[in-house]
């Protein structure tokens, strides 16, 4: 199914506080670096128009949201909900979640140059920009499934993505994972039970009645249920592994 075209962003809006890039971005990913307090932080990966960042920071203010999404013009188009609401407990990046979470030899610092940049060589020794344990939750709603074999490295919940939320996520902390694709859910469902165990069994998520035309989890969750495709709901709550 196509996306739906996107409105332009109005122009006058300044969305500096809300969208980032990865060079904006100081080294080390918290709480306290990014909003300047100690709330629990959550990120959503691909976050697309921005919906559930917007209702969710909005529903619980005692909680900072980082989405990340790798297509600019969805990137600004969520940013741009934030910044016409003022929240303060939420901001967009622009870019590749991978990196941000890797903790191996592509964790690139902020700017090209930098040891450990892309084109900086990377001694492999440097600490992850998201601490280990440091994460209230990781949401994942509606990946691209990248069916074919050449492009599954593309996969948001690839082998190395999910040990990364795994790490990056604290003893309690939530992955959520919701698709409408059925084989892709059950792989994945498999996926994680092998590489992670420390998330155990999953927990299904209810499916909340809507009120009004926005009230969806996010848009492609409001795109599957408005065209009656069935929607799967997971969350898992990372355990001691101890
Ligand atoms: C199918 S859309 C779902 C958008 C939104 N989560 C929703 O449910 O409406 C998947 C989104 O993930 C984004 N994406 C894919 N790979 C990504 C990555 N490595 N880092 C950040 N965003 C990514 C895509 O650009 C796309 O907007």
């Amino acid at each position: 199914m196509p996306r739906a075209a996107l409105r332009k962003p109005n122009p006058d809006l300044d969305l500096s506080k809300w969208l980032k890039k990865p060079e904006d971005l100081p080294r080390e990913l918290s709480s306290q670096t990014l909003f300047g307090n100690d709330q629990p932080l959550e990120i959503e990966v691909g976050s697309g128009k921005g919906l559930f960042i917007q209702t969710e920071s909005q529903r619980c203010p005692e909680h900072n949201y980082f989405g990340i999404e790798i297509a600019g013009k969805y990137a600004a188009h969520a940013a741009a909900r934030l910044a016409r609401r003022n929240r303060a407990n939420a901001m967009m990046l622009s870019g590749d979640a991978e990196p941000i979470f890797a903790s191996g030899p592509r964790n690139y610092a902020q700017s090209p140059g930098t040891p450990g940049a892309p084109d900086g060589g990377n001694d492999g020794r440097q600490a992850p920009r998201i601490a280990n344990g440091s994460l209230e939750a990781v949401h994942v709603y509606f990946p691209d499934p990248w069916w074919k074999k050449r492009h599954r490295k593309r996969r948001v919940l690839s082998d190395a993505n999910i040990r990364e939320f795994s790490r990056a996520l604290r003893t309690g902390g939530r992955l959520h994972f919701w698709t409408d694709v059925l084989d892709y859910f059950e792989l994945t469902v498999e996926l994680i039970a092998e590489i992670a165990p420390e998330f155990g069994v999953p927990l299904p998520e209810v499916q909340r009645e809507s009120t009004h035309d926005l009230d969806y989890h996010t848009h492609f969750e409001r795109r599957s249920r408005k065209f009656g495709i069935p929607v799967y709901r997971v969350c898992y709550r990372k355990r001691d592994r101890s």
